[in-house]
């Protein structure tokens, strides 16, 4: 159990301890507003109720004032150390790009068999703990667009080429063979393991950066076991205007606010697309739930952190005092 889980434990050992763990888990960098993101991510999750922990990797620049935050909210906080590309003069797509190789820590979370990765720009709005289930052995994640500005350095967007419609443009056969599908680094399903954690750092220092980072660096590292999931498990916003035609938005699961201007607890209406009706009902919608106060982290809604869904055997113990549940103290 993490020391810095909330107080509220088991006092014996949780049922099926010994079973495999789970649990989603986030990324934070900065003293900035991203916590915000964070904090509508683990209330978005108990909205759905998802059976699983919400594991946050903060960088040491996160203040404590954060963690504890988080910590209120039930999210188990994890410090990780940053990972920085190799000497570059890259210009990657976004500056602070730089910091997402830090996102390769998660690997090391050897305390779980399988995790959901999910940026913090991301809300759950159906519940996805399924694909925790899905076989093991595969890299889970949902094909990106090229056709925003931010792929204008890619051959794909040079020629007008889009994996979401590939018979819109197909690729040149002079240009050789089209390239590999590529996925959304926001929203993944991975397993941890230390050799996979050590082979990813090892890589990273032999391969020069590219402009989208960590992104690019792992649809290459995975490439041979990424399969492509359905686009309702992470709606880049970009796919409304870019490739309206794939979007039943009425079916999305997940949503990414990953266009510029989309950051919900930034959102000003000014940048392009960002007047649209479903990027203002969007943007509401990530609101209703960060203002929720009934969504705010309570004792019972403590799953042990990293356990599989037991929510149900546990109650049941607790109610035969099988195990003995020790409350957090009230806020109070
Ligand atoms: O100042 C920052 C910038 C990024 N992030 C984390 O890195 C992820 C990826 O960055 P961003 O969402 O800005 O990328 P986008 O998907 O919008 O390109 C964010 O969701 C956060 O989890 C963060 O914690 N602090
Ligand atoms: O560091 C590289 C980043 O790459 C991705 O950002 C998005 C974003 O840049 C959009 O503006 C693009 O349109 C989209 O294609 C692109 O994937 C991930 O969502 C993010 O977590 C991070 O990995």
């Amino acid at each position: 159990m993490d020391p810095a889980a909330p107080a509220a434990a088991f006092s014996s050992a949780p049922l099926g301890s010994q079973m495999k763990k789970r649990a989603y888990v986030t990324f934070l960098a900065g003293d900035g507003d991203y916590v915000k993101g964070v904090v509508g991510l683990a209330k978005g999750l108990r909205k759905v109720k998802s059976a699983y922990s919400l594991v946050v990797a903060v960088l040491p620049d996160v203040p404590e004032p954060h963690r504890q935050l988080l910590r209120a909210q039930g999210c188990v906080v994890r410090e990780i150390e940053p990972v920085y590309p190799p000497e570059n003069q890259v210009q990657f797509a976004m500056a602070y790009y730089v910091i997402n190789y830090s996102k390769l820590r998660i690997w090391n979370f050897l305390e779980y068999s399988k995790m959901i990765y999910l940026d913090a720009d991301i809300q759950v709005y159906d519940n996805i703990d399924h694909l925790f289930d899905m076989p093991d052995g595969y890299f889970y994640a949902v094909m990106d667009c090229f056709c925003e500005k931010t792929w204008s350095h890619s051959r794909q967007y040079s020629i007008g080429y889009c994996q979401q419609c590939p018979d819109k443009v197909s690729w040149p056969t002079e240009m050789g063979s089209p390239p590999p599908l590529y996925f959304n680094a926001g929203m993944f399903v991975f397993e941890p393991g230390q050799s996979t954690y050590e082979n990813l750092l090892k890589t990273l220092r032999m391969i020069p950066p590219t402009p989208f980072a960590e992104q690019d660096f792992l649809n290459m590292y995975f490439e041979k076991i990424y399969k492509p999931i359905p686009l309702v498990y992470n709606l880049v916003l970009a796919m409304l205007w870019r490739h309206p035609e794939n979007v039943k938005l009425e079916k999305v699961k997940v949503v990414h606010y990953c266009a510029a201007g989309s950051k919900p607890w930034r959102y000003t209406g000014k940048e392009a697309n960002m007047d649209r009706e479903d990027i203002k009902m969007l943007v509401a919608k990530w609101w209703d739930v960060y203002n929720d106060e009934s969504l705010d982290f309570k004792a019972e809604d403590m799953v042990p952190e990293g356990e599989t869904c037991m929510r149900p055997l546990i109650i049941t113990a607790i109610s035969e005092n099988k195990i003995n549940y020790i409350s957090a103290p009230s806020a109070a």
